[in-house]
């Protein structure tokens, strides 16, 4: 090894520090400056930010992988926003839910989260302003819709202001090491049926299997229980000091959940965005088919299509419809118009960025 080699590259490395600082910084003025100008209104653009995170991915020279380059920055515009004021964002917790996990990937560290102990008192104090944003899981690659969160936003006043994609990965957690003696496992029911497989090969058939309201609720009691095991992610295994007793054990090696980002603000077109809407159609024949007819006449594409049962009971059922494109784009606009004339019930629930990182 070079002595004088390493020298000159830590040289160049300090130097280069030291102006990343320098621009950091003056990044951050300027983000202070805009925070002046919007004169106390609402600061967080998600737009805006959605923008910057796609031009860092499409500008980025490597070698560091784009994806990289993007949480980077998506840290420094968490800061700098911050400076002006930091955002309130509520969850469904305690700590280290999954949950908080995509609330920390979309707002950066910078943000404020709160733990809730439903996803019903997440939006209530939202609703009431108390807290700025919240996020609210929707949907699970393998185990389908979170209805409550679906039904929330039925009737909540709040509007979609992004999405968060995130990779689950699930890890048997315990204080002690092995499985020897484990008699319950504890975990969300999602986790539960995320991992059934896993958990049919690999512990005794006796093992008594418990839903609780959260996974890291579940680690929690196995933490307290030298007889039990939790399901849970890394984050709550590192918040309870649990030991993995085996790492990524859901059935599905892409297991990923969507999450919803709701505020109170309509967010403007970031060039790519999606619009989510709530339609209500009788229990007829052809309902459906006809009802949906606005959407492909007008080339909008459809990226999902979800049906509850309503609760309100003056519809049959409620379709929980994500498209391509913000509803002020023409052809979107014109898809809604026209589903607003084949049904009683349209809700806009918001166009937002397609999620970045
Ligand atoms: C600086 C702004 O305000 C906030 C901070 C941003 C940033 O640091 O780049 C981007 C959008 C806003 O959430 C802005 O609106 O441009």
């Amino acid at each position: 090894m070079s002595e004088e080699l390493l020298k000159q590259h830590r040289d160049a490395i300090d130097a280069i520090d030291e102006t990343i600082l320098k621009l950091i910084n003056e990044r951050a003025s300027h983000a202070r400056e805009i925070g002046e100008i919007k004169g106390g209104g609402v600061i967080y653009r998600p737009e805006r930010e959605a923008q910057v995170l796609r031009r860092v991915k499409d500008h980025n020279p490597g070698p560091l992988p784009g994806e990289s380059v993007a949480r980077l920055f998506r840290e420094i515009m968490s800061e700098c926003l911050a400076l002006e004021k930091p955002l309130s964002v509520a969850y469904l917790g305690p700590e280290g839910t999954f949950t908080q996990l995509a609330a920390i990937k979309h707002f950066g560290h910078a943000a404020h989260t709160v733990a809730c102990s439903s996803i019903d008192e997440a939006f209530r104090l939202v609703e009431s302003r108390t807290l700025d944003y919240v996020v609210a899981p929707v949907e699970n690659s393998t185990e389908g819709a979170i209805g409550r969160t679906l039904d929330l936003m039925i009737s909540s006043p709040l509007k979609i202001c992004g999405e968060v994609v995130l990779r689950i990965h699930h890890h048997l957690l315990r204080g002690a090491e092995g499985t020897d003696g484990i008699r319950r496992v504890y975990a969300h029911a999602q986790a539960l049926a995320q991992c059934h497989e896993w958990l049919n090969k690999n512990l005794p058939a006796d093992v008594e299997r418990i839903s609780v309201a959260s996974n890291a609720e579940a680690a929690r009691l196995a933490s307290e229980d030298a007889s039990a095991a939790a399901i849970a992610g890394q984050a709550a295994a590192e918040r309870y000091s649990l030991n993995k007793i085996a790492e990524n054990i859901e059935d599905e090696p892409n297991n990923t959940t969507r999450f919803l980002v709701l505020g109170h603000q309509d967010v403007t077109p970031s060039g790519k965005d999606k619009t989510s809407i709530i339609v209500a159609a009788p229990n007829r024949p052809g309902a459906v088919h006809s009802l949906l007819a606005p959407v492909a006449d007008n080339g909008v594409s459809m990226t999902k299509f979800e049906s509850r049962p309503s609760r309100a009971g003056l519809w049959d059922y409620v379709f929980f419809i994500d498209m391509e494109g913000h509803r002020s784009e023409e052809h979107v606009a014109k898809a809604l118009e026209g589903l607003a004339e084949r049904t009683s019930f349209v809700k806009v629930l918001g166009s937002y960025p397609v999620a970045v990182i």
